[in-house]
């Protein structure tokens, strides 16, 4: 267990997810002291510390209470509980939330000469994956009889190399894929990243700080997805243009200076306009239409 009384949280040093967690972080309202070499980073105006970690270590240091939170890819969550639960060492987590970063897919991928295959063609194969614990369950749940091959790193170089005939990788745009020659099967996993705590935590004072924190949390996510729309708005067309405008049940209405037939509306969207949207406003009338981003919400 976690023997300080800080909250301790784990994120990835170096990598995909550092960047985005770092941030949300900063938008949380956290405030870090983060020097490039150091393991940890103490915050200046929370009691946190965040740790940063191979995204490997994240699941476990959550699972083993070393730290109280985490953030990670669900892939690597997904695949140290297997390997855990095999071992039958403790693998539980509470998954706090799903976040909008780090979104990819677990896919099978064979040699681009090979042409289309079908599941059955891996029977008896060797497939090159740094996930081998979801592998080996998909092709048991699919009744496949191949082997894996482990690595850790360029697993797209496998099959060229002569380590396997396959690869089951991370796909994301599906560049590196194309760049080594493979072809896309199968997605056997999609993952994005997410927000873990340790189940057993009891702590008080860091429960209550995390029940700050969460709120935040979802204040950022509806923020990003969510606009400030204005406009000036004909009054004889006010209620077609309601209409169209997503989200819309009680915009803000204000008089214009001098204009009797125009009103300026505002209103906050739960998504953003289209093109599309913004040229039938302008058929009906509006103008001057802006689209805004929301840096925070609270309801
Ligand atoms: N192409 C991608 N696009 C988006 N997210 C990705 C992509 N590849 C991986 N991820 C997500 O980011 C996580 C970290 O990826 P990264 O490649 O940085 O891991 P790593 O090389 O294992 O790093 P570490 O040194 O921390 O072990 C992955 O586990 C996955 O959840
Ligand atoms: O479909 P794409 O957009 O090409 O992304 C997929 C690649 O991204 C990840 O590696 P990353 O680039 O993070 O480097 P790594 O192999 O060093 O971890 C993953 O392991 C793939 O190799
Ligand atoms: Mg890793």
């Amino acid at each position: 267990m976690s023997n300080s009384n800080r909250l301790r949280i784990a994120i990835q040093k170096g990598g995909r997810l550092s960047k985005d967690c770092q941030d949300l972080l900063k938008q949380l309202g956290v405030k870090l002291n983060l020097r490039e070499q150091r393991l940890i980073a103490h915050s200046t105006n929370m009691p946190i510390d965040v740790l940063r970690v191979r995204d490997d270590d994240i699941p476990g240091l959550v699972m083993d209470g070393v730290c109280d939170l985490g953030i990670v890819g669900e892939n690597v969550l997904v695949e140290v509980q297997a390997e855990r639960e095999r071992q039958g060492v403790p693998s539980e987590v509470n998954k706090l939330s799903k976040l909008d970063f780090g979104y990819c897919r677990l896919a099978l991928a064979w040699p681009q000469e090979l042409g289309a295959r079908d599941k059955s063609w891996f029977e008896g194969k060797r497939i090159a994956t740094t996930y081998p614990e979801i592998l080996t369950q998909w092709l048991k749940r699919e009744g496949i009889n191949a082997s894996t091959v482990m690595l850790t790193g360029s697993v797209e170089v496998a099959p060229r190399a002569g380590l396997s005939d396959a690869i089951c990788d991370l796909v994301s745009t599906g560049a590196t894929l194309e760049a080594n020659g493979l072809i896309q099967g199968d997605t056997i996993l999609e993952s994005n990243a997410c927000l873990i705590q340790n189940k057993d935590l009891q702590d008080a004072d860091k429960l209550a700080l995390i029940n700050k924190l969460m709120p935040r949390l979802r204040g950022v996510r509806q923020a990003k997805e969510s606009k400030y729309i204005m406009l000036h708005a004909p009054k004889n067309k006010l209620d077609e243009i309601c209409e169209i405008l997503p989200g819309s049940g009680q915009p803000t209405l204000l008089a214009l200076a001098g204009n009797e037939e125009y009103v300026a509306l505002h209103m906050v969207s739960s998504e953003t306009l289209f093109w599309e949207t913004m040229e039938q406003l302008k058929a009906l009338g509006a103008n001057s239409i802006l689209v805004m981003p929301i840096e925070k919400m609270m309801e």
